[in-house]
């Protein structure tokens, strides 16, 4: 469907470098990185907003790279959703239908057929300004999705809302991919909308695209220490392995297949669960450590253990810590399976 290839452009503080990644038909493929990775840059080339540097963009086998956005046949709804403000909500959604000369009869068909979907049909007459945000990111959903566009871009869409709005936004967006069936490339920071909603994903970091895969793929076996690290492999040990074991500092941990040699490997914090008394299971590492400090972040608390020289992140709900005691310099079991360890 959308094939992007060698895209690079260069300006004097920030370079996108060398993209290539193709979204075939029906996938909803995710573009995650950090803020500033380049993502709306990427989107806008894509667009036809920007030109890059080089490269081409491909659309259903046409080369549109020289095309401008209104030719693309693509929908875009950006960050700001860029609603037209003098226009009513149904206007806003007929608009590229109006623009494509569809019979009028067929146009109210269509606006509210899609309006039913999106369930905003009670908004049909009201301006934007006038609506919340989660109603008028349904909106721009429903003004980019009635003309059936082959792709649709879009931008962090989820990125304005409040937490509740966005939760239930994100389980419609998967009833309304079900029911319009359409192909989407979507840029975000959230590992939530990856996972959710991704059928792939694309990890961007500082412009580069450093790995493409499914997405449990990518979470699960990231490709790089930086990878990792971003996608919240917090803890990356290093030690020298021999077999299924790593020595690290006199402590000897489990691998989950043999290495050979000085090797990295990440955990993450979700993945250490720490008890008072020795779970004793020969499934797991288990390690005597130290509580060093803890970091309350609302429901879950964020807990640095010291087992000899490694210092270790884990994640325990707030309950969990008041139950177990669990204060600086206590002494605790923390134990993972061997298998959450990925090697690198
Ligand atoms: N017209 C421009 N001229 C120079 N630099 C630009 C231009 N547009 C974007 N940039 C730079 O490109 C980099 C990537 O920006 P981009 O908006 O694509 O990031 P992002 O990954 O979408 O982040 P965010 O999630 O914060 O929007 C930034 O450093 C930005 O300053």
């Amino acid at each position: 469907m959308l094939r992007a290839e060698g895209i690079s452009k260069d300006w004097k503080e920030f370079h996108l470098r060398d993209i290539t990644l193709e979204v075939k038909e029906g996938e909803h493929f995710i573009i995650l990185g950090p803020s500033g990775a380049g993502k709306t840059v990427l989107l806008e080339i894509i667009a036809g907003i920007i030109e890059p540097d080089s490269g081409r963009v491909y659309l259903g086998g046409r080369d549109v790279t020289d095309l401008p956005p209104e030719k693309r046949g693509l929908a875009y709804v950006p960050q700001n959703y860029a609603l037209f403000p003098n226009m009513s909500v149904y206007d806003n959604i007929a608009f590229g239908l109006k623009v494509r000369k569809v019979p009028k009869p067929e146009i109210e068909r269509k606006v509210r057929e899609i309006s039913e979907v999106l369930k905003i049909e009670h908004l049909l007459h009201r301006k934007p300004r006038t609506l919340s945000g989660g109603e008028q990111q349904r909106v721009a959903l429903a003004r980019a999705l009635v003309v059936e566009p082959p792709l649709i871009l879009l931008d962090e869409p989820f990125a304005n809302l409040d937490v509740q709005t966005r939760a239930k936004l994100l389980t419609e967006m998967k009833r309304w991919k079900r029911e319009l069936g359409f192909t989407a490339l979507h840029v975000t920071h959230s590992f939530e909308e990856a996972i959710s909603l991704g059928d792939r994903v694309g990890v961007m970091l500082d412009g580069r695209l450093v790995q493409v895969g499914k997405v449990r793929d990518v979470f699960s076996r990231p490709v790089s220490e930086e990878v990792a690290r971003f996608l919240g492999f917090e803890n990356i040990i290093e030690g020298i392995a021999e077999g299924r074991k790593l020595r690290v500092n006199g402590v000897e941990i489990e691998l989950p297949v043999e290495a050979k040699g000085r090797v990295r490997v990440g955990l993450r914090p979700e993945d250490i669960i720490i008890s008072t008394e020795p779970i004793r299971s020969s499934a797991r590492n288990e390690f005597k450590a130290i509580v060093e400090s803890i970091e309350e972040l609302g429901p879950l608390v964020r807990v640095h253990l010291s087992l000899g020289d490694i210092i270790l992140t884990a994640f325990i709900t707030r309950s969990s810590m008041l139950e177990l005691g669990i204060e600086k310099g206590k002494e605790v079991y923390a134990s993972f399976k061997a298998s959450a360890l990925h090697v690198f």
